[in-house]
C-alpha cells in the first residue's frame, strides 16, 4: 500500500470551530474548538491523508490582521519546505478568508497546495457545513492537480482561486463566489475536477517575501457614496501618515469631485492612491472616465478594494516607485 500524503491542518478559528447555544441556530461564538476536535467529527479525513494539527490563532476572522498573517505565511513556507509535508489546509472564519487567502497567494513560495476552508454554520448546528468543507479541503490538498494553482479556498463542493473569490452573502452557505470567472474546479465524491489555472503571478513567481517583516505598510480604504463627505476620511489618512489609500469608488472606480481633490492631496504627500470599485464585478480600468496619468492614481483592475489593499501593502515592501507599482497591479 502506498504511503498517504501528509497534510498539516492549521487552525485559526472562525465559525467552523464555533459553538452555538442551540443546534437550530441563533447566537454563537466563533473559535471554540481546536483542530483535533474538528477532526473527531469526520474521522474519514484520516483515510485521505496523515494529518498533523497546528493551531496558530483562535479568533473570529473579523479580528484577522498582520499579527496573524505574517507568522501564518512564515509557518506555511517553513512547513512546505519539508519533503514530508504535501500540503497545508487552513481553517478560517469566512469574513476575511478571501483576504488571508490572497495574502498567502502572494507570500507562500511553494507550488504545494495551500487550501483555506471555513463554515457558515457553527460546528454543533444541524447540517453544519464545516465537516464536509474540511473533508473536501483535505481532498483538494491531496489532489496532485491542485499543485501549482496557488492558494485556493474550498467551500460547498467548489474550489475557488484566492484572487477571484469573495464572500457574497452575509449568511448563506453558498456565500463564496467568484463573480468574474467562476470557480477553478468542483468536488464530487472526493474527486476534484479542475477547469482552469490562475493566470496572474502568485506563490513561486511572487517577488514578495515576508521573511523578517514585523509589520506591513499602512493603507486605508475609503468608501464612495453619493456626496463628497469621504474627502474627510481621505484627509484623516493623510494626517495619520498612511503610506497609501484605496478608493472603493463608484462603477469603474469613479469618485465625487470633492473626494478627487483630497485624493490628489494624498498623491502630493507621496501616498500611493489606487482606484478600485464598490461594484461586485468587473475591472477598474485605466481608460475610463478618470485619466490616472493626469492624477497619478493607479487602477486596481479586477482586485476588489480589500485585495487591492493587500497587493499595495506588499508592493510597498519592495518599491515606492509609482510606475513600478502600476506594473505590479498588472502582473499579480
Ligand atoms: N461564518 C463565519 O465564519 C463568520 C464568523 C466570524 N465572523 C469569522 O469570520 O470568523
Amino acid at each position: 500500500m502506498s504511503k498517504k500524503p501528509h497534510i498539516v491542518i492549521i487552525g485559526t478559528g472562525g465559525t467552523i470551530a464555533g459553538a452555538a447555544a442551540s443546534e437550530t441556530g441563533g447566537a454563537y461564538t466563533s473559535a471554540k474548538m481546536g483542530v483535533d476536535e474538528l477532526l473527531s467529527v469526520i474521522p474519514e479525513i484520516r483515510d485521505l491523508a496523515d494529518i498533523t494539527g497546528d493551531q496558530i490563532a483562535s479568533i473570529g476572522s473579523q479580528d484577522m490582521d498582520e499579527a496573524v498573517w505574517l507568522p501564518l505565511a512564515r509557518r506555511c513556507n517553513e512547513l512546505l519546505a519539508h519533503d514530508d509535508v504535501d500540503g497545508v489546509v487552513i481553517t478560517h472564519g469566512t469574513d476575511t478568508m478571501e483576504e488571508t487567502a490572497f495574502f498567502l497567494h502572494l507570500t507562500v513560495h511553494s507550488p504545494k497546495p495551500v487550501v483555506l476552508t471555513g463554515a457558515m454554520r457553527p460546528a454543533n448546528a444541524h447540517s453544519a457545513d464545516g465537516p464536509m468543507n474540511l473533508f473536501e479541503a483535505v481532498a483538494t490538498a491531496v489532489c496532485p492537480e491542485t499543485i501549482g494553482r496557488g492558494v485556493t479556498v474550498v467551500t460547498n463542493d467548489t474550489v475557488w482561486g484566492a484572487r477571484d473569490v469573495t464572500k457574497s452573502c452575509t449568511t448563506a452557505i453558498h456565500t463564496f463566489q467568484a463573480p468574474n470567472f467562476g470557480p477553478l474546479g468542483h468536488i464530487h465524491a472526493q474527486s476534484v475536477e479542475f477547469q482552469r489555472m490562475p493566470q496572474r503571478k502568485h506563490t513561486v513567481d511572487s517577488e514578495f517575501h515576508v521573511g523578517q517583516l514585523e509589520k506591513l505598510p499602512r493603507i486605508g480604504i475609503v468608501y464612495a457614496h453619493a456626496g463628497g463627505d469621504s474627502a474627510l476620511a481621505v484627509r484623516a489618512f493623510i494626517e495619520a501618515g498612511y503610506d497609501g489609500l484605496i478608493h472603493a469608488g463608484f462603477g469603474n472606480g469613479n469618485f465625487h469631485k470633492d473626494v478627487g481633490v483630497a485624493m490628489e492631496e494624498a498623491v502630493a504627500k507621496g501616498m500611493i492612491v489606487v482606484r478600485s470599485s464598490r461594484a461586485l464585478s468587473g475591472a477598474t480600468t485605466e481608460a475610463g472616465e478618470v485619466d490616472d496619468s493626469k492624477y497619478g492614481f493607479i487602477a486596481s483592475g479586477l482586485l476588489n478594494p480589500h485585495k487591492a489593499r493587500i497587493l499595495l501593502q506588499l508592493a510597498l515592501t519592495t518599491t515606492r516607485n509609482r510606475e513600478d507599482i502600476r506594473q505590479i497591479f498588472k502582473a499579480y
